[in-house]
């Protein structure tokens, strides 16, 4: 999918929500796992209540390599049911030498057909690069991630300068455009947004960690957004697990809904 028509489908449901797909069979309502497939069951139902207020979905690939081969097909199934107009986020963080880089932008990005790969930038530049090879597709890199480790290397001072990934903001812009990179920014690391809005202006940013992991989606829109939102803003346990009962469709619908209402706001206020 291009910048353009990711853009246009924010535009048109005034949405910039991405609900995760973190599905697990241990939390999924039990009349489910009387069915042949549950995990694509739940997400099929999941899909149907939440389509119309989702710009993207977020399938986190350990979710279902966790079921091997069964939990592979489930994937295949979920992302073929996924309507062709939203953006497919293989959230996999990936990275390794090239040779290897490049297989797994095979499986993701070709094989899989998703529009984009999470993908570490720890080994640098040639194990970027292979991601970066599919016409309208994108690679999301972590940059600040939401979880409280995040800081052990990310934040650390540099001899010439800056935090370490204010350099992976830097130096991966060398690597590809705005068309093709996007970076992971934690919602619980909204107070570097205003810092990193200075160093990657027009990219967009992935931000997970509303919901369940307490970031703010106010203070996320107010110093992250720019002039084409530039923001998918992921929720997973907060919209799929609201409710654990038989109403877990209908419940998720109203959370997507909720955060949906919210975001439509924020994008008259702030885009
Ligand atoms: O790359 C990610 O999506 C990611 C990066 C990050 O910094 N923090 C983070 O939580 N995630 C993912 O985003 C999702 C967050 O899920 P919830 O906390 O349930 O909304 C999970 O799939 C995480 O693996």
């Amino acid at each position: 999918m291009t910048r353009a028509e990711l853009f246009g489908q924010i535009q048109k449901k005034n949405s910039f929500l991405c609900v995760g797909l973190d599905t697990d069979l241990n939390k999924i309502p039990k009349h489910l796992l009387n069915t042949e497939d549950p995990i694509f069951e739940f997400n099929k139902r999941i899909i149907d209540a939440t389509a119309q207020y989702a710009v993207a979905y977020k399938p986190n690939i350990a979710f279902y390599e966790a079921y091997g081969v069964k939990g592979w097909q489930s994937l295949e199934k979920t992302i073929a049911y996924i309507p062709k107009d939203i953006f497919i986020l293989a959230d996999a963080k990936r990275g390794d030498i090239g040779n290897t880089s490049k297989m797994y932008a095979k499986a993701f990005l070709e094989n899989m057909n998703c529009d984009a790969i999470t993908v570490a930038p720890y080994m640098g530049e040639d194990s970027v690069k292979p991601f970066l090879e599919f016409d309208n597709k994108w690679v999301i890199l972590l940059a600040l991630t939401s979880n409280a480790g995040g800081k052990d290397f990310q934040n650390l001072e540099l001899t010439q300068g800056g935090e370490l990934y204010e350099e992976v903001l830097r130096k991966s812009q060398e690597w590809g455009t705005t068309d093709q990179l996007m970076y992971v920014v934690g919602a619980t690391r909204a107070e570097a947004l205003t810092n990193i809005r200075k160093i990657v202006p027009d990219h967009f940013l992935l931000v997970p960690g509303v919901g369940a992991q307490g970031g703010s989606l106010k203070d996320v829109a107010q110093y992250g957004m720019n002039n084409q939102c530039g923001l998918l803003v992921n929720s997973s346990r907060g919209i799929i697990y609201a409710s654990q009962e038989e109403d877990f469709a209908e419940v998720a619908e109203e959370k997507a809904r909720e955060l949906q209402l919210e975001m439509q706001q924020y994008l008259s206020e702030f885009l």
